[in-house]
């Protein structure tokens, strides 16, 4: 059968659009791509459910006092001789990847950027409000096929590609997040789903004639079976377009507990597709806290002491290039959530500080780095630059083969640190300004001189949290309850209304962001993902 065959329209019995209407959405909907989303969902969003209750099981598990481990029904996988399939041309040089979300001034520059690839983030940087991520698509189509302009209202500057943009990759939202905007069979749709089917069917042609292809990161997965689900999510789709099986590349971040201890399943279930992991060492850490919340010598210090030195996260980032050498993928560093800062001083600083993580990532073996900002791509670029050479285009060749084995203790180490007042209140006024954002749109903005995403505000909500549920004593003594917690919100919401001012307090959500906040950090169980309670608010104001 053609391509063209197998896209003749179908009845679409199962799929209901169920958002308002959302300008130049028929471009995105169109007959073709909603023929793949409905072939999509009828085969796979069953499955997801399943997947999650599995998540949930081992959780169970966990919460009694097991600790995660590598699976001895793995053992072959891991003890075997195999590789992946294969790295495109276009993907063996990832020396600095620039990510951020779908906007379309944010695309422009981040191609534009001294970069080797842009991450166009549907997840932890995105608020998915059925706007965005429509938008996001018009506007990612237009990036692949080179027309994408954009002429700023404020300024009236104007922004166009360069010659030589940066290879594209679309990272899609995890599999616990719904679009509730689409329903196939009464049920919302998963959101992975809808940005997978959408990304690929309007510009895998173009990039194919590139020579280049669709390309995807794919976030926050817990297990292999969850990668064996994407792998027939890939492998269904080429063979609907008549492609090249392993012609969909995809690179995993690992960034939860559970699955750094399945990356050699991992890699092994996606050999034809998967080019790369990545340490997404913000969700890892939230991560941490997650899985190991009812495990009380294991309560992490101040956000601030969590660096990529301490033992637990050294061991991650050393078993992840370790295990992907091995196999012939790329092992992708993460992000240091400094920004530029105006002041001429504070900029120097925030660079050594870049500087110092990134030399970190490449010692270790890395074969590139995120940054979260256009004006950190060179300082990233120098360090990698170094550590690379002029003989390579990545680190594949540094292997690790004489450390010492990693070990599931040290994967687990607890880190060391202090949990003091002020970091306490840090984390107060960090959830509550980034919820206020989540939920009026805006997925990642700029606080306290940080990136902060959905990752880094797990953190700061999830620790309070524990600290509570565990009944920390700060250094100075003050025992965390839910009293005293509730006590420094009422300060810290009022010092975030100095902070920003009376105007912008009054017209944001600050205290709609108080009480979700007060909700999810007194909640006698910990809420799975902060964005499901926000996803509800975001989506309650829109018309
Ligand atoms: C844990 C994780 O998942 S990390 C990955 C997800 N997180 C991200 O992707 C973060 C991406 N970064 C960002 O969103 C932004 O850098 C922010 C929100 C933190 C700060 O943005 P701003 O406040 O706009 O920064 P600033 O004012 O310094 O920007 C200066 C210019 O750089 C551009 N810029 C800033 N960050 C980026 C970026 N990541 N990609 C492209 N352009 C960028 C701005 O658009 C602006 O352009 P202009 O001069 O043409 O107007
Ligand atoms: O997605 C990246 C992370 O650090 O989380
Ligand atoms: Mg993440």
């Amino acid at each position: 059968m053609t391509e063209q065959m197998m896209e003749q329209p179908q009845t679409l019995t199962g799929l209901k659009l169920a958002g308002h209407h959302i300008q130049g959405q028929e471009e995105v909907f169109t007959e073709g791509a909603m023929s793949l989303l409905e072939s999509l969902c009828a085969r796979f969003a069953g499955d997801v459910d399943a997947l999650l209750a599995k998540r949930k099981e081992r959780q169970v598990r966990i919460d009694k006092g097991e600790l995660p481990d590598f699976l001895p029904e793995t053992r072959a996988i891991r003890d075997g001789k195999w590789t992946i399939r294969g790295i495109p041309t276009d993907l063996q040089d990832r020396r600095v990847e620039i990510t951020g979300p779908v906007d379309r001034k944010m695309i422009i520059n981040a191609l534009n950027a001294d970069v080797k690839v842009f991450m166009a983030d549907f997840e932890d940087s995105l608020a998915p409000s059925w706007e965005k991520v429509i938008q996001g698509q018009i506007n990612l189509r237009d990036a692949v096929r080179g027309t994408i302009e954009y002429k700023a209202p404020d300024t009236g500057k104007e922004y166009r590609l360069n010659d030589n943009p940066a290879v594209l990759i679309a990272r899609v939202r995890g599999l616990h997040l719904k679009e509730k905007h689409v329903e196939f069979n009464g049920q919302s749709i998963p959101g992975a789903l809808f940005d997978f089917c959408f990304y690929f069917y309007h510009n895998y042609r173009q990039l194919l004639s590139k020579g280049s292809g669709p390309y995807f990161y794919i976030p926050k997965l817990e297990s292999h079976l969850e990668a064996r689900w994407w792998a027939k999510v890939f492998a269904f789709t080429e063979e609907r377009f008549c492609l090249e099986p392993g012609t969909i590349k995809c690179t995993c971040l690992i960034e939860t507990l559970p699955a750094v201890f399945e990356m050699d399943e991992i890699l092994y279930e996606l050999r034809s597709n998967i080019v790369a992991l990545n340490c997404g060492r913000w969700d890892y850490i939230f991560s941490y806290i997650k899985t190991l919340k009812h495990h009380s010598d294991r309560v992490l210090p101040d956000r601030q002491q969590v660096t990529m030195d301490k033992p637990f996260l050294s061991a991650y980032s050393r078993l992840l290039i370790k295990t992907c050498h091995k196999r012939g993928a790329l092992a992708m560093g993460g992000m240091a959530a400094f920004i530029p800062a105006k002041d001429a001083e504070a900029n120097r600083l925030v660079l050594e500080r870049v500087c110092k993580d990134k030399e970190l990532e490449a010692r270790n073996g890395h074969d590139g780095t995120w940054v979260a900002h256009p004006g950190l791509a060179q300082t990233a670029m120098a360090v990698f630059n170094q550590f690379i050479g002029d003989d390579h285009c990545n680190q594949l060749h540094i292997t690790r083969d004489v450390d010492a084995p990693i070990l599931a203790s040290e994967l687990l180490a607890p880190c060391e640190g202090e949990r003091t007042e002020h970091g306490m209140r840090l984390n107060i006024r960090i959830a509550l300004q980034y919820i206020e954002a989540w939920i009026s749109g805006n997925g990642c903005v700029p606080i306290y001189g940080l990136m902060e995403d959905a990752a880094t505000a797990e953190i700061s909500r999830a620790s309070i949290w524990q600290w509570i549920h565990h009944q920390k004593h700060l250094s100075n003594g003050k025992l965390v309850t839910k009293a005293l917690l509730k006590e420094m919100l009422v300060e810290e919401l009022a010092n975030v209304k100095e902070e920003v001012g009376s105007e912008r307090f009054t017209h944001g959500r600050f205290t709609q962001a108080a009480v979700l906040l007060e909700e999810i950090t007194t909640a006698d169980e910990l809420v799975d993902f902060l964005t499901l309670p926000g996803y509800e608010l975001l989506t309650k104001q829109e018309h």
